[in-house]
């Protein structure tokens, strides 16, 4: 039996430039041929996926389109929403990808809850970038005509909506996802951090947020009892002085280490930071390790162990 692996994949890898579902779905399957080699290696994958771009430009649409006959959707229902688009267009392109490997193997979608706490600072701070990119222009154009909206830069890329963004403190679906596992089946879990929810002590109760899905991967890794934590995003490595003519990979680096370059403010808030502590946290909760690596450099890894790999150590 192989390595249990619970592999988080960047929203920003889903849906780049092209917003249509045809190209997302296109994105997909690109990215399904990169996740099957963890399948061919014989790891046991649980995975999960970002929806910062999709949930956003859903919100969107529904403002949008909505009467009070058809009203737009909360928050919190818009982010089940993307798990489900999400999770149909992966688990259709990794059936696609492994019925042409020839492999028997598959996949299906938890529409997964995880609980925060309702007194999470995070309600009264939204910080979580979702959305379009726009101009500064165009931001204070939104802002004007949406008061309680919130925007900020987004790591050198432009303007974005932020919304809460609460930390996880349980997977409520993590026996399923379990029974997956256990019966040989691929789960797709925690989808855009999945949706909030808190408990009042009987009954579970949706709240208007977007969890990042860095940190509910962790939470999930930890849950089911991973082996290792991969967070697949644009870059290979993480890097120090990261754009700066003397930026440098990490390759093996400790959890002390990487305490040290958070001081030093070297990963950007709400891009490669969350990434960071999600990894930070897996280690200091399991012993084992976690990386961050890009999609692109999957076959590396598992190859010659190139990435970023994280560890107590
Ligand atoms: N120190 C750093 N090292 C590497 N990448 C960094 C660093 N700081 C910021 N980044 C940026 O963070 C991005 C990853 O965050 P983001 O695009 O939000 O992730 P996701 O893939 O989950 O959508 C990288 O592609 C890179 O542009
Ligand atoms: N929910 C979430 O963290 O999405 P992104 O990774 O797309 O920002």
């Amino acid at each position: 039996m192989g390595r249990k692996i619970v592999v988080a994949l960047g929203g920003n890898a889903i849906l780049s430039k092209d917003a249509s579902a045809a190209a997302q779905q296109q994105a997909l399957r690109d990215t399904a041929e990169h996740l099957v080699k963890f399948i061919e290696n014989g790891d046991q994958l649980i995975i999960s996926h970002g929806n910062g771009p999709q949930v956003g430009n859903l919100l969107l649409q529904q403002a949008g389109g909505s009467t009070s006959d058809n009203p737009e959707m909360p928050l919190d229902s818009c982010v089940a929403m993307t798990q489900g688009s999400i999770g149909y267009w992966m688990q259709n392109a990794m059936d696609q990808v492994i019925k042409e490997k020839g492999l028997d193997k598959t996949v299906a979608t938890v529409v997964t809850q995880v609980e925060v706490s309702a007194d999470d600072p995070a309600f009264a701070n939204p910080t979580k970038p979702i959305g379009p990119f726009m101009s500064e222009e165009d931001a204070d154009l939104a802002k004007k005509q949406n008061p309680d909206f919130s925007f900020v830069e987004d790591a050198g890329r432009g303007y974005r909506r932020v919304v809460p963004s609460p930390k996880p403190i349980g997977v409520v679906e993590t026996k399923a996802v379990n029974a997956l596992v256990d019966a040989g089946i691929v789960p797709i879990s925690v989808g855009g951090g999945g949706v909030p929810v808190v408990s009042d002590g009987s009954r579970l109760a949706g709240k208007e947020a977007v969890i990042d899905k860095d940190f509910a991967s962790e939470k999930l890794a930890e849950l089911v009892g991973a082996d290792a934590l991969i967070i697949l995003t644009a870059v290979p490595n993480i890097f120090v002085n990261f754009n700066k003519p003397d930026q440098k990979k990490l390759e093996h680096v400790s959890v002390a280490d990487l305490h040290q370059y958070i001081g030093e403010k070297q990963f950007a808030p709400g891009s490669m930071l969350p990434k960071v502590q999600a990894a930070i946290d897996f280690v200091e909760a399991t012993g084992n390790e976690a990386v961050v690596t890009a999609l692109d450099n999957i076959e590396g890894f598992i190859n010659d162990g190139s990435g970023t790999i994280i560890s107590a150590k």
